[in-house]
């Protein structure tokens, strides 16, 4: 008997009237965005009344102690629930080789934290770890004299800032330098500091060298003073040394994993929920990424809501469950639409 005029297909290949209904259509979605499902960037300048709009990232701004707290409390009262730090030293001076004012009890970073538990104990706050937007040369460690990074230098130092940020009462540590042996290390120093016990590390583990981080830059004023970032952060077609560098996070004691930037990315998410299928897995939807999807929808490409959501709901469905992006304060929005 023929059932259609393609010889080949069963009549069970019919699969629309598995999602014809809108109760069915539920039934078949997966995993959903939600408010917890986001984590907002948060740029805290050493400048107490801050609050300065960034040209690259629209929406964003760089805020100082004084401006944070109200502004963050409103995003509170309508559901956030996890914030990741980044401190911008704007004070002539504040940075040298070794990055030291990144842990600077007075900076901005120990300070915002210290705030933030305060005001919103509820609230997971996160310090992203880096030297960047600390040291003199831009770069993410420490450096030999022939500019190459000081490796144990670097871990060293990096996981002393870790330590004093969780000392301060951050719930979570992400260092985001892709330095071997820093993840291993901050353990180490979590433990020794009394805090390892509450205090989780989520590290950018699959981190790539190229062009989407341009507006962060120009937000944290981190950009490398000479050469650039491809001897520690991946190439973009290393997927095999990304599989690599979530194995070696996960064999140093990381609690999670991040994987960044994200649209172009789904592969190594995917990978991820695989390497890494017993740890929760976050997508950095990068500056970049966030920079043009506006201005796509800015030029009427798409909507933005629309073209958002498709992009977060893209990295669900490679296997994250959490979602860095400077999207958030809208979604906290979108979401009771919905
Ligand atoms: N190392 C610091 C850091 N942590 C997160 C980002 C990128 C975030 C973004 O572009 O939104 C960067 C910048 C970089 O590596 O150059
Ligand atoms: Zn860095
Ligand atoms: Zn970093």
């Amino acid at each position: 008997m023929k059932y259609t005029e393609y010889e080949d297909a069963p009549p069970t290949s019919v699969l629309s009237g598995s999602y014809s209904h809108p109760v069915s259509r539920q039934w078949q979605l997966g995993k959903r965005l939600t408010k917890s499902t986001f984590i907002y960037p948060l740029f805290v300048s050493d400048i107490p009344d801050e609050e300065t709009t960034i040209d690259s990232l629209p929406e964003m701004k760089r805020r100082g102690v004084n401006t944070l707290i109200p502004y963050v409390k409103g995003l509170v009262e309508k559901g956030l629930t996890a914030v990741i730090l980044f401190g911008v030293p704007l004070a002539p001076g504040a940075k040298d080789a070794e990055g030291t004012s990144a842990d600077d009890a007075k900076g901005p970073v120990i300070q915002a934290v210290k705030l933030l538990k305060k005001n919103f104990p509820s609230l997971f706050v996160m310090c992203d770890v880096c030297l960047c937007e600390y040291t003199d040369h831009g770069h993410c460690g420490v450096l030999l004299e022939d500019g190459s990074i000081n490796r144990p230098r670097s871990i060293q130092r990096i996981a002393a800032v870790a330590a004093n940020y969780a000392k301060a009462g951050c719930d979570c540590v992400a260092p985001s330098d892709m330095i071997d042996g820093r993840v291993g290390a901050i353990k180490h120093a979590l433990i020794e500091a009394e805090v390892a016990h509450k205090c989780m590390v989520m590290s950018y583990s699959a981190k790539f060298a190229g062009p989407f981080y341009g507006p962060f830059r120009e937000a944290a004023g981190s950009a490398p003073a000479f050469g650039d970032r491809r001897c520690y952060q991946l190439p973009s077609t290393g997927r095999g040394l990304a599989r690599r560098a979530m194995k070696r996070d996960i064999n140093e004691g990381t609690d999670a994993i991040i994987v960044k930037p994200s649209i172009f990315f789904g592969d190594i998410v995917a990978d991820a929920a695989e390497i890494a299928r017993d740890l929760p897995i976050a997508v950095y939807q990068v500056s970049g990424e966030y920079a043009m999807l506006h201005a796509a929808a800015e030029k009427n490409v798409f909507d933005l809501k629309q073209i958002a959501f498709e992009a977060c709901n893209s990295s669900l469905r490679a296997g994250a469950s959490l979602i860095i992006s400077y999207f958030t304060p809208r979604f906290l929005d979108w979401l009771d639409e919905n």
